[in-house]
């Protein structure tokens, strides 16, 4: 796709990792989107927020789309003038569906549509910058690509595969967020080999039961790497997880948190008082750049 001239819209989507036993590098991309409206101006910079973040997140360069917009400029040793950017937001930020991922692949596929096109900035070098500006693979790649992906890094190098995927969801999203920083801040250094062995195959079988086996997904979901050690942040989100799961129903953290989710539809009657419910379907496109409405 060559650089567009006029205003243009990506829509980007919310995302879920770990599912479970797959620690930074099992995500899913959700039907809940962020959309940016950019343009290339003549001088200056322009940012204005709705929904999600509005009155909370700045409003100058340090925002972080514009901060990603600005790494792919900068990769490129191109950009324009001056931006306008109009940010419409429906992914809670600090809940563990994946808002900064999606910030982050917004600025980079909005600045390879201003400036760039797909010919010189492809998916992969897309990832990798996402990556590096992200600290972890496994919401980036879902934000990005759509669908199931398994996400991981060589080196330094980010890499993907991509897989179809449609099993139904439903998220409990509670009122106050839990941020990844300090999620993160709660794991330890090591775990019991049996621990790594545990969430290794169960993390192979999360593969199999998401994309071939949904009758396993009870075993599949299950986790010994970081649910427990993070439930200190987000006791509520724990409980909720252990109640569905004592009555069958596939319930995880989502990424870092608090979000609640399952696979499964039909069991709203589980959420707790103040908390907000999605029922999602996966998003198999990832980020798109669209016609400015
Ligand atoms: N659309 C956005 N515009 C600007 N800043 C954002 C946006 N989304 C996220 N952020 C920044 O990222 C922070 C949230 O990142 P954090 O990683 O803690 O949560 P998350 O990405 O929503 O959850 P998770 O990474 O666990 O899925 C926000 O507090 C804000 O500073
Ligand atoms: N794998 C990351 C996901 C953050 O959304 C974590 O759990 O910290």
């Amino acid at each position: 796709m060559s650089p567009v001239s006029g205003p243009l819209r990506v829509r980007v989507p919310a995302s879920s990792a770990n599912l479970g036993p797959g620690f930074d590098a099992l995500g899913l991309a959700l039907g809940l989107h962020d959309e940016l409206t950019v343009e290339a101006t003549d001088d200056g910079l322009v940012v204005e927020v709705r929904g999600e973040g509005a009155g909370e997140v700045p409003l100058d360069d340090t925002h972080l789309v514009v901060r990603s917009m600005e790494a792919a400029f900068s990769l490129l040793g191109e950009r324009p003038a001056g931006v306008r950017l109009t940010c419409t937001n429906a992914v809670p930020h600090g809940r563990g569906l994946g808002s900064s991922a999606a910030a982050i692949v917004g600025g980079l596929v909005a600045a390879r549509a201003l400036v760039a096109g797909e010919d010189r900035l492809d998916d992969l070098m897309l990832l990798q910058l996402a990556t590096d500006l992200e600290g972890h693979p496994d919401n980036v790649a879902p934000a990005l690509l759509g669908g199931l992906t398994i996400a991981w890094v060589d080196g330094a190098a980010a890499a993907a595969q991509r897989l179809d995927c449609d099993v139904p969801v439903t998220v409990f999203v509670p009122p106050e967020p839990v941020s990844t920083e300090r999620a993160r801040g709660l794991l330890p250094d090591t775990v019991t080999h049996a621990d790594a062995s545990f969430n290794a195959g169960r993390a192979a079988l999360l593969v199999a039961a998401l994309t071939a086996a949904p009758d396993r997904l009870i075993s599949a979901t299950e986790d010994r790497l970081h649910q427990t050690y993070r439930s200190l942040a987000m006791p509520d989100s724990y409980a909720l997880v252990r109640r569905m799961r004592v009555e069958g129903v596939p319930a995880i953290i989502s990424g870092a948190g608090p979000t609640v989710l399952a696979f499964a539809r039909g069991i709203d009657d589980f959420c707790p008082p103040g908390w907000v419910v999605h029922h999602l379907d996966v998003d198999p496109h990832g980020a798109v750049v669209l016609p400015a409405s």
